[in-house]
């Protein structure tokens, strides 16, 4: 073979490509000579384009006095026989994969996650961790706990190891219990769905929170949950470190609704489509062994229509999705009534899968706004309830007969276990999380991102607020090809705000701390706080 170019396939080998060029948006290919067309080989080009900055979590070191400690995976036979074991400081992860000539643009890029040599801990004396799970339920809750809990244990022998119960407000609440976790307690957890901790919405109280830390003395703080969740981290990151506590405050990012920015999925969001699925599958049986049959499935997704995207791909069973980012009106010639009319006209049944947050603004008109949950979010009137009577009460009136059967799994769906994607997922999560805490890395995440793990700034999660669907993507026209439905309103859809421009996106900062102004990006929704009477707090605890 020519050196450095496979004749078939026209791609670079490894040991020709360039040496990455740091501080530059660097875009080259190693030999030009050797490409027939200055931007491509026969059907590959190499370009690397590169930020000058890539988003480099805290480092607790930035703000107290820390230690150096080898790593225990040094003396572990794992590493010996791989001997690529640790994750270089310099690896980082591309995020923008996609490339256009045309117009090229630079990548942002964070650090990639893994085991380093060097730990800011001593991790059998000096670690106190503890874990809290926060928000909704979401399969993979009790296989991420596990994960954390073993890999402190067993590969970096921590002891000290404790479970905030039911969310945030369990670290201060008085008549909430923390428990030991160890690897005996937590051996078969994700066997089972839920969170062997509890979670709850609301009872974020940064001040109170930051007390009990420091109080308890934890200083590894790992945060399972979504959005809101990160929202509350990042306050209390903020908070521990102008309080000078050295602490590594870890978020794993939660989201059934899979509407966390940045990542490619968030864990549970597989199990969560599968479980979808097999509803749908009963919807599609009731329909079509009845006159007129309409199967209405109901579920999850109140910002965000990605369950019912995946599903309604994944099942091929749907002919029609409504989700959160689409609008639809019911009467008239575009309206899903006269869709539901054709449809039973020419294939006598058919299956309609509608996301919670679909159609929320007809409900809102029609019947009010319902109010907010503890944590702030707009609690939702039932769209699947409103849907089949508005169905039913039209077609009567149209003196047509239809069988419509609601079925509604929306908490089935997020309380079952992690599926076998879904558990690795989770555990791949965790352990990168452990790694990056050891490290002395602080107010970060970890997420998958192009299919490989990183660290990413809690704050850059945060700004960037919830993804959506895109109802110009790519995705989204497969939903359209494969239901065949039309679009059902005579108003144009708006199409969702373009993404920031990269070079803001870049613009953070190295430590990625964020500034007066960054914060004010952040988007607060307004916290009803949870009442404590005699004692106890209202709601769901
Ligand atoms: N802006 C915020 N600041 C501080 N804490 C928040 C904020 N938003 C939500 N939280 C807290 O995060 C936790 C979970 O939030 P919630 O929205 O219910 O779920 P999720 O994290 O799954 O989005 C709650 O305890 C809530 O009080
Ligand atoms: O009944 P709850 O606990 O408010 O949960 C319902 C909500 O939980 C979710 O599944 C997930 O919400 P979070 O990710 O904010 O926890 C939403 O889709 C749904 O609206
Ligand atoms: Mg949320």
């Amino acid at each position: 073979m020519e050196s450095g170019v496979d004749p078939d396939e026209g791609v670079q080998s490894k040991q020709d490509l360039p040496k990455l060029v740091r501080g530059a948006n660097v875009s080259y290919s190693p030999d030009e000579s050797k490409i027939s067309s200055p931007r491509f080989s026969r059907f590959s080009k190499i370009i690397f384009s590169r930020p000058s900055q890539p988003l480099l979590p805290a480092h607790i070191a930035d703000w107290t006095h820390v230690g150096s400690f080898p790593s225990p995976l040094l003396n572990n036979p794992a590493q010996s026989n791989l001997g690529m074991y640790f994750v270089g400081p310099n690896e980082t992860i591309l995020v923008d994969v996609i490339s256009d000539s045309e117009n090229t643009t630079m990548s942002r890029e964070f650090f990639r996650a893994g085991p380093r040599r060097e730990l800011a801990f001593h991790p059998q004396n000096q670690v106190n961790a503890c874990i809290v799970t926060c928000g909704g339920l979401c399969p993979g809750l009790n296989s991420v706990v596990r994960e954390l809990v073993i890999t402190l244990e067993q590969i970096y022998n921590t002891r000290n190891i404790s479970g905030i119960p039911f969310g945030y407000r369990g670290f201060y609440s008085t008549h909430l219990e923390i428990t030991r976790l160890d690897s005996h307690k937590v051996q078969n957890i994700h066997h089972e769905g839920g969170s062997i901790l509890g979670s709850s919405r609301g009872g974020h109280d940064t001040q109170r929170i930051c007390d009990a830390i420091i109080a308890m003395g934890f200083n590894q703080i790992y945060i399972i949950g979504g959005d809101g969740t990160h929202r509350g981290a990042i306050k209390i990151f903020e908070e521990l470190k102008r309080r000078e506590y050295m602490a590594a405050v870890v978020g794993v990012p939660k989201t059934i609704d899979n509407d966390i920015a940045l990542i490619d999925k968030s864990f549970g969001f597989d199990t969560a489509v599968e479980e979808a699925q097999r509803s749908i599958k009963c919807a599609k049986i009731e329909a079509k062994s009845a006159i007129n049959g309409i199967g209405l499935v109901k579920l999850m997704g109140r910002h965000s229509g990605q369950i019912a995207m995946f599903a309604t791909l994944a099942s091929r069973d749907v002919d029609c999705c409504l989700i959160p980012e689409v609008k639809f009106e019911l009467d008239g010639k575009h309206g899903l009534f006269q869709y539901i009319e054709e449809k039973l006209k020419t294939k006598k049944h058919m299956v309609i899968v509608v996301a919670e947050g679909a159609g929320a603004d007809n409900m809102d008109r029609e019947m009010g706004v319902k109010g907010y949950d503890q944590s702030g979010n707009k609690k939702l009137n039932d769209v699947g309830l409103w849907l089949k009577s508005k169905i039913c009460i039209e077609f009567k009136k149209r003196n047509r007969e239809i069988n419509l059967k609601l079925i509604d799994p929306t908490y089935e769906i997020r309380s079952v276990p992690a599926n076998a994607s879904d558990n690795l997922h989770c555990s791949l999560l965790a352990q990168s999380a452990v790694h990056g805490a050891m490290h002395g890395f602080s107010g970060f995440c970890v997420g998958l991102i192009n299919t490989h793990f990183v660290l990413i700034p809690i704050v850059e999660i945060c700004r960037r607020g919830r993804t959506t669907v895109d109802v110009r993507s790519r995705m989204w026209h497969r939903v359209i090809a494969t239901t065949q439905q039309p679009s059902l309103s005579a108003q144009r859809n708006n199409p969702p705000p373009s993404s920031p421009p990269i070079k803001t996106l870049v613009a953070v900062g190295e430590n990625c701390f964020p500034t007066e102004k960054e914060l004010s990006l952040v988007q607060e929704p307004t916290v009803v706080e949870p009442v404590e009477e005699n004692g106890k707090t209202n709601g769901t605890l």
